[in-house]
């Protein structure tokens, strides 16, 4: 039986945009369409080309497209929104919230055209409010529009526990929930190294430190790389999100759902554990919080509540 070539549109072709459909192409996840803006048409066929022209040595088969057309998209299964403008150093992500919200509303409206039975992952910032914007703008079900923040926020957490504890990366487990800003929650109390709690083995002031760095870990490359944000991190949690929605694989990830009552949060965008498999967001799990993590989670709550509140119609 021929099995259907999935096919995955990244929309911006900047930074994370390209380093994405490129880890998309070396896991094989499907056909990829890769599209910005019209004025950047040819740099955009550039970079699908040049990724193409590394499959051979990569030993990979997914297709390339280079394109500004949304007809390229049609029949998308995933499409991954990057498009947008960045944060440089002295800005919060917060900055970018009504330049970012043109972009995307835009944007959602030619998916929804072109690409209407497609599961959408936004990852431009500030990426809560954005997915907000996106849903309005899409008319999707709410298990189809889910952003990206907790793969990459725990991805950092997870990288300093290992440098902590000079352990491998793969034995570490961890969660970060809430908004993605400098008040993010990583919850030590779940965290381990091959199922040991992390408590039991790390100082609590060098765990306060490493929550620390977690909470500022986007600023931290912004202020190193000078003129731009993370992309290899970022890129790598899209790609994660997108393989566990295309093979069905149920992963539990933290990301970006509509919560409807869950954690007492009502009609708010924000970072929490959920399934993800071939239905999108099939499940969100609702952890036993202490007041203390309830507290530090409202914080964050009302964070993403107060950007968000900027684009709300009054
Ligand atoms: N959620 C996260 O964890 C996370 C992580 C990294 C980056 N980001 C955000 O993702 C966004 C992209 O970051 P980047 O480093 O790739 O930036 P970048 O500047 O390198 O790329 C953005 C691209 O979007 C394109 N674009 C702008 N308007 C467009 C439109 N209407 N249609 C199509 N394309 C359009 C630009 O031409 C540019 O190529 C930023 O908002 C950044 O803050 C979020
Ligand atoms: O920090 C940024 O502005 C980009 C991104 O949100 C990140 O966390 O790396």
């Amino acid at each position: 039986m021929a099995m259907t070539r999935k096919k995955i549109t990244v929309i911006g072709a900047g930074f994370t945009g390209a380093t994405t459909a490129l880890m998309l192409g070396q896991k094989e996840l499907g056909d990829v369409v890769l599209l910005d803006i019209p004025q950047l048409e040819n740099p955009t066929k550039g970079k699908a080309l040049d990724i193409l022209e590394a499959s051979p040595v990569q030993g990979f088969d997914s297709r390339m497209t280079g394109t500004s057309s949304y007809e390229d998209a049609a029949g998308s299964d995933i499409v991954i929104i990057t498009a947008g403008v960045a944060r440089k150093p002295g800005m919060s992500r917060d900055d970018l919230v009504n330049i970012n919200a043109g972009i995307v509303s835009a944007v959602c409206e030619n998916v929804k055209q072109y690409a209407p039975d497609s599961t959408v992952i936004i990852l431009s910032n500030p990426v809560d409010a954005m997915t907000y914007v996106a849903y309005n703008a899409l008319g999707f079900p709410k298990n189809r529009v889910i952003g990206q923040s907790g793969v990459l926020d725990t991805a950092r957490y997870c990288t300093f526990i290992a440098q902590e504890l000079n352990v491998s990366v793969e034995d570490v487990r961890g969660f970060v929930l809430g908004g993605h800003g400098d008040d993010m929650v990583p919850l030590v109390r779940y965290s381990s190294v091959g199922g040991i709690p992390i408590d039991t083995l790390i100082s609590p002031e060098r765990i306060e430190a490493i929550v620390q760095r977690t909470r500022v870990g986007g600023g931290e490359i912004v202020n190193l790389l000078g003129n731009g944000s993370a992309y290899y991190a970022p890129a790598a949690s899209l790609v994660q999100m997108a393989e566990a929605i295309l093979k069905d694989k149920k992963r539990i990830l933290p990301v970006i759902a509509l919560l409807e009552g869950e954690y007492g949060y009502e009609n708010l965008f924000m970072g929490v554990p959920v399934i993800l498999g071939g239905n999108g967001i099939e499940r969100i799990f609702e952890l036993e919080l202490t007041p203390e993590e309830k507290a530090a989670l409202d914080q964050s709550a009302d964070s993403v509540r107060s950007v968000t509140s900027i684009l709300k119609p009054n």
